[in-house]
């Protein structure tokens, strides 16, 4: 997913902003503004999957943390001084290549005259290795997926509008490893908002550390199945869509709490503030945050009670609390732990610390709630959080107005699958559909695996007519992808059913109208799309 270049140059301005300010006037609370602000650059590269800026960026902040200390003398030491400009200006210089070569591009991308297709999110796939005919499996299936990767072999140069954030897939298997650094990194040099995966690498320390020290995103072992390389692929674009943490901030100072707002929002944290603990509830229902930062002496409540109400609704069980205190007696620290609290930072803060502990403890938190809304095998919604979402969904288009179609979707002859090759074999056609139509759908729409080879999918503001072009692009596409098994491969097909809103009102009836739709694509021959419209 890419930036916007104002958003970035925005970011790299602020970083340079507060470089100055600590150069006009050098003390530790500018030191601190200094650190927040590279930090939050570098967690906003992370975010934006900019890998070459975050290099740079990331050793910026290493260095500044190294010297994030109430006992190092401001001004810094000459030296250190020098070598944290050079390092700021650089990282200015990257961004400002980043930010015209990202305007270039969203300028292409609104190209009248040459849209992008809605389901291909990246610029370009590019696959450089020697004998394409080793790789025609894997550029048959991205194909199918609608990530299709044009082969050229590495004493090719990639032509100039080869796009400026491709994917680039590279067998290094075909490449002396003596080339490795100086091809990777010419090649991140010239994409440096590219994603850059090494095949075919061996699964020795020394080869994966040249490929990834050269500037490779990621590396895929000698072996991998096409399939998985797929997934690989799919998942490094899905993870750029994370919907932004929420934090709530309970805390009576006012001062105090824009403090940690501030902090928290510079790194694309969410947060509402509460300065009543009575209204901790309220609050927690209006915006279900990801964790709770709470002040632990507060007029009429403290923090630790605040707790232990908020632990008493089984909703809020498993949000994390984070304490903050002046408190440095562990005693006591260990006793609000004991009571509903997952950990305690101590005032002042360091701002840096606060946001990797913050992170830290959503990021677990989110793996959690994926366990129990949903599904193991495709990731996707289970099926009671999928009836939940759709009813919600449905509300909420009933209130706007407007249309919702409902489709099942389902397998066709799968016990034929599984008797066949096994469930194992049968597991993974079941995530090549999920993954399908994870790519194809939009992120408004809901995907749920319903029942075993069964799919429910809500496509809002979608009328019967939309929803089945829409599926049937897809249902034909699933038909396409080859499903390997040893060294020969098989296809298989699916069929749906679509039910819409109004002419169903509520999600029950939604479901089961699609459903009979279903069956009745089943009953016409299966392979295809059928929508009620009665
Ligand atoms: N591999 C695998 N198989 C599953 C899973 N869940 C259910 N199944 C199998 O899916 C098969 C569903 O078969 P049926 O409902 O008879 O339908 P079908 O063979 O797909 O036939 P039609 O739907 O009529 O085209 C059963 O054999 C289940 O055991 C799963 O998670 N993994």
């Amino acid at each position: 997913m890419l930036c916007s270049p104002e958003e970035l140059l925005q970011k790299n301005q602020a970083l340079s902003n507060t470089w100055q300010r600590y150069q006009a006037l050098p003390s530790f609370d500018s030191f601190v503004e200094l650190a927040v602000s590279i930090n939050s650059f570098t967690e906003f590269l992370i975010d934006k999957g900019i890998t070459a800026l975050h290099h740079a960026s990331h050793q910026l902040e290493q260095v500044t943390l190294t010297l994030f200390s109430e006992d190092v003398a401001h001004p810094l030491p000459q030296a250190a001084l020098n070598d944290l400009n050079e390092r700021v200006l650089a990282l200015g210089r990257m961004a400002n290549t980043h930010a015209t070569a990202t305007a270039d591009l969203a300028e292409r991308r609104h190209d009248p005259l040459h849209p992008a297709p809605h389901d291909m999110p990246m610029d370009q796939s590019w696959l450089i290795g020697h004998d394409q005919s080793a790789w025609a499996d894997l550029q048959a299936q991205l194909g199918y997926f609608g990530m299709a990767a044009q082969f050229i072999t590495w004493q090719q140069p990639l032509p100039d509008n080869a796009g400026v954030a491709p994917l680039l897939l590279l067998d290094m298997s075909s490449l002396p490893e003596a080339e490795w650094s100086s091809r990777i990194q010419t090649l991140r040099q010239r994409f440096v908002m590219g994603q850059l995966i090494g095949l075919g690498v061996r699964s020795d320390f020394e080869r994966m550390q040249q490929a990834l020290r050269g500037g490779c995103d990621s590396c895929l072992l000698e072996g991998t199945p096409s399939h998985t390389i797929v997934e690989h692929i799919l998942e490094l674009n899905e993870r750029q869509d994370q919907e932004a943490y929420r934090v709530l901030i309970v805390e009576d100072s006012k001062t105090a709490s824009h403090l940690i707002r501030r902090t928290l929002e510079e790194n694309q944290i969410d947060t509402k503030i509460v300065n009543d603990p009575r209204q901790t509830l309220n609050a927690l229902r209006q915006f279900n945050p990801d964790l709770i930062l709470m002040d632990m002496y507060m007029p009429n409540c403290t923090g630790v009670e605040a707790a232990r109400i908020i632990r008493q609704h089984s909703e809020f069980l498993s949000t994390p609390i984070v304490y903050l205190s002046g408190e440095t007696n562990v005693a006591l620290q260990v006793d609000a732990m004991r009571l509903g609290g997952d950990h305690f930072l101590t005032k002042p803060f360091n701002p840096v610390f606060l946001n990797a502990i913050v992170k830290s403890k959503i990021e677990r938190y989110r793996a959690l709630r994926r366990t129990m809304y949903n599904d193991s095998l495709t990731g996707l919604l289970n099926h009671s959080s999928g009836k939940n979402t759709l009813d919600m969904l449905l509300s909420s288009v009933a209130h706007d107005g407007g249309f919702l179609s409902v489709v099942m979707m389902d397998i066709d002859h799968f016990k034929q699958v599984n008797d066949t090759y096994g469930h194992p074999v049968g597991d993974q056609v079941i995530r090549s559909l999920s993954w399908l139509l994870k790519q194809r759908l939009r992120k408004q729409d809901i995907i749920c695996r319903y029942g075993g080879e069964e799919f429910l999918i809500g496509l809002p503001h979608t009328d019967a007519e939309n929803a089945f072009a829409i599926m049937n692009r897809i249902r034909q596409d699933f038909s396409q992808i080859r499903h390997p098994v040893d060294d020969r491969h098989f296809v298989a097909t699916a069929s749906g059913g679509i039910a819409t809103y109004p002419l169903y009102q509520n999600g029950d009836s939604l479901i089961k109208a699609a459903d009979e739709a279903l069956y009745q694509a089943k009953r016409d021959g299966r392979n295809r799309i059928h929508a009620d419209e009665d």
